[in-house]
């Protein structure tokens, strides 16, 4: 494939200038829900790595970005196929972290500081820059916890545990095994791992040093030195007054790899692999079930006989850990912070489309207090808003516009699952598998009425 985007470097360039996105109606308004932030950060083009960028912020419309891939037609020249992704926060190249820190993660600080439990994870693929991202911010955490200006007394306690597999250990400990262990009240505990106090930003840095010395790395594809475990920084922030201890959790997970990407590893890389992409899949799953969860529980409170929602945590070592964050029955405020790193590259635009394409669903239902007609009119388009969106979307040949609106008889149903949307496609002629599979991600948990 990739040989295929050098040979049609030009094309794909002539392609995109000539593109003029247009605005198009977007599933929700783009408010971040209160307990969830979602943002992407785009990191530079490495011009080493010779491919243009497929990642395009849109000018026109805030926290939107167009990812254009060039389709290898069987019948035909290459075309250009587009999507869009709307995110809560959008970073592009030339943000720093900096940036980064005072948009979404400072807030998170003084939440913490003041006793809740805050969570940050970067994910993306491997070589998309979340180690880059989390080291700096880690050093930024310290700064602010540590300059003085923050209101009470506190001690500042700092744990740096990775987690290959289902195996955890303490990175400040010389990488010893440690155990995840829930205790009676039912807190997960990393037994053995220790705690170490910090006086000063120096300490912190030397700690994250240190740690990063004994993370697990490999060379991969993409990036010479890929983590190839999840790093977990645990800031307990002790109330020195009256109040609960504060919790900060920084999280660099190890990158995802798809299949292309490890066809030259052996056996043992393989299982490396697949138990960190196994273990990403459940974390994402639980994130999802959580935005879920969070939305049905401000819709229904008040009624009464209302069941708690499965997530399934204990599925694996790092949901575990996060067992405050999913547990559906955790009295303790949370908030938790996405960063979805992308590499812009046209070379990387499979995986970035998957990165995108999940930091979107997370948010197709905000965690807000709205209500389900506000809810309801935010997700309808209109017949027009959908022939549009369609025609843009549907790649070539175009679906003409009476299969885009076959239907005298109401509603045409998109809430539907991946099998669904193509027996629909299906009874409608005209339109094919491969059309059908593209408006899938879309049109998912999506209604449109007529
Ligand atoms: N915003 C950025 N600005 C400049 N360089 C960056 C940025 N983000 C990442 N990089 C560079 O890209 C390369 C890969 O970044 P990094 O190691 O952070 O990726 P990663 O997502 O942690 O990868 P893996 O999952 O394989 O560990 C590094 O050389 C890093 O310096």
């Amino acid at each position: 494939m990739e040989q295929f985007y050098l040979e049609n470097n030009l094309k794909y360039q002539s392609l995109v200038g000539a593109l003029d996105p247009c605005p198009k109606p977007r599933i929700s308004n783009g408010m971040p829900g209160p307990t969830m932030v979602v943002s992407v950060r785009i990191r530079p083009l490495s011009k080493s790595e010779g491919f243009p960028s497929a990642t395009f912020p849109r000018s026109s419309q805030k926290n939107v970005v167009d990812i254009h891939d060039l389709y290898n037609h069987p019948r035909g020249t290459p075309i250009l196929r587009s999507n869009d992704y709307q995110v809560d926060r959008l970073f592009h190249s030339d943000s720093t972290t900096e940036e980064i820190y005072e948009d979404l993660v400072a807030g998170l600080v003084l939440f913490a500081w003041n006793g809740g439990i805050g969570t940050l994870f970067a994910y993306g693929q491997t070589g998309s820059g979340k180690t880059f991202t989390i080291s700096r911010l880690e050093e930024l955490v310290a700064e602010t916890l540590m300059n003085g200006n923050l209101e009470g007394e506190r001690e500042i306690y700092v744990t740096i545990i990775d987690l290959a597999g289902n195996a955890a250990f303490d990175l400040l400990g010389d990488r010893e095994p440690i155990s995840l262990l829930e205790d009676s009240c039912g807190i997960t505990q990393m037994v053995g791992a220790v705690e170490h106090p910090v006086l000063d930003v120096e300490d912190m840095k030397a700690l994250v040093e240190r740690a990063t010395s004994f993370r697990r790395t490999a060379p991969t594809l993409k990036n010479s030195a890929s983590s190839r475990s999840h790093a977990i920084c645990r800031i307990r922030i002790r109330n020195m007054e009256d109040g609960p201890d504060g919790l900060l959790y920084l999280i660099d997970l190890a990158g995802s790899e798809g299949a292309r990407d490890v066809a030259a590893h052996g056996a043992d890389r393989m299982r490396e692999t697949r138990q960190i992409n196994i273990s990403l899949s459940v974390l994402k799953d639980c994130i999802r079930r959580k935005a879920q969860a969070d939305t049905t529980t401000s819709l229904n409170r008040g009624k009464p006989g209302q069941k708690l929602p499965h997530i399934p945590f204990r599925q694996s070592a790092l949901t575990r850990v996060l067992k405050h964050v999913f547990d559906p029955a955790g009295a303790r405020a949370c908030r938790t912070v996405v960063i979805a790193c992308v590499n812009p590259s046209l070379a990387d635009v499979g995986p970035t489309k998957n990165t995108l394409r999940f930091a979107e669903m997370l948010r197709v239902l905000p965690t807000t207090n709205e209500t389900s007609a506000d809810r309801k009119s935010a997700m309808h388009w209109t017949n027009a808003q959908l022939k549009e969106w369609i025609r843009a979307n549907c790649g070539t040949p175009a679906i003409l516009d009476s299969v885009v609106a076959p239907r005298e008889s109401g509603a045409h149903l998109f809430n539907l699952s991946s099998t669904e949307i193509e027996y629909r496609c299906q009874k409608c002629p005209g339109v094919k598998q491969e059309q059908a599979k593209a408006f899938r991600s879309k049109l998912w948990q999506m209604y449109i009425i007529s």
